[in-house]
């Protein structure tokens, strides 16, 4: 904890699906004073993503679904590519993406390992996003995805890896955690790339 900041009030602004805080905090400025400051804070908990590849088929699975603030911000259809993500409920990141998975790819992965953590908007939502790549192949395809019910509505993309990795160029993948993942999978090798 950081011994210099001291929260001094915290008022719900909104709670409704998610919950928007004000904290109110005295920090020590740079001039060694300490000054009162007000900050609006989302907190809609936390997250988990994959990359899900193939190395033989040189593959990865992909999502497409609405993103409503997307749509109202500038994304004409609202439709959005990312990788597989989903909150962590009660469970760890590892078993929160393990079920993401089944549910919203139908592949039910063993391994998963992570590749780092990132706190996606530090200025206004509270949220950290657990980052993992998991191998997939065929026989572990159990359903075929698309969500807990009627209403994620997702469709599953299997994409070759070079073309998923130039739809980053072209704007068609415009999610931050899918451009890292994808760039992850270049710089560290785990598929191949060809122009
Ligand atoms: N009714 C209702 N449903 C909501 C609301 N907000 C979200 N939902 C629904 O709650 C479900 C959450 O699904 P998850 O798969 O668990 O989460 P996610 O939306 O895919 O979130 C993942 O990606 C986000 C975007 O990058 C990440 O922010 C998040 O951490 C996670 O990784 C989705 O069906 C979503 O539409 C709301 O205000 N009202
Ligand atoms: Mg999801």
């Amino acid at each position: 904890m950081n011994p210099t900041i001291q929260i001094l009030q915290k008022e719900t602004l909104s709670s409704n699906w998610y919950t928007l805080y004000k904290y109110t905090y005295s920090i020590t400025g740079r001039d060694g004073k300490p000054l009162t400051q007000s900050r609006e804070a989302y907190d809609r908990g936390n997250g988990a993503t994959i990359l899900l590849y193939n190395k033989a088929a040189n593959t990865v699975i992909l999502t497409r679904q609405f993103r409503l603030p997307t749509f109202v911000n500038g994304n004409t259809t609202g439709m959005m590519v990312e990788t597989c993500a989903g909150l962590l409920d009660l469970d760890n990141p590892e078993d929160c993406i393990r079920r993401e998975t089944e549910e919203e790819t139908g592949y039910r992965i063993s391994d998963v390992r992570k590749v780092f953590e990132v706190y996606m908007s530090p200025g206004s939502v509270t949220e950290i996003i657990y980052f993992f790549v998991g191998e997939y192949s065929p026989d572990q395809k159990v359903n075929d995805g698309g969500g807990v019910d009627e209403h994620e509505n997702i469709d599953v993309l299997e994409l070759d890896f070079s073309e998923a990795y130039d739809m980053i160029g072209r704007g068609e993948i415009k999610d931050a955690k899918t451009i890292m993942l994808l760039q992850h999978a270049r710089v560290d090798n785990l598929l191949t790339y060809t122009q």
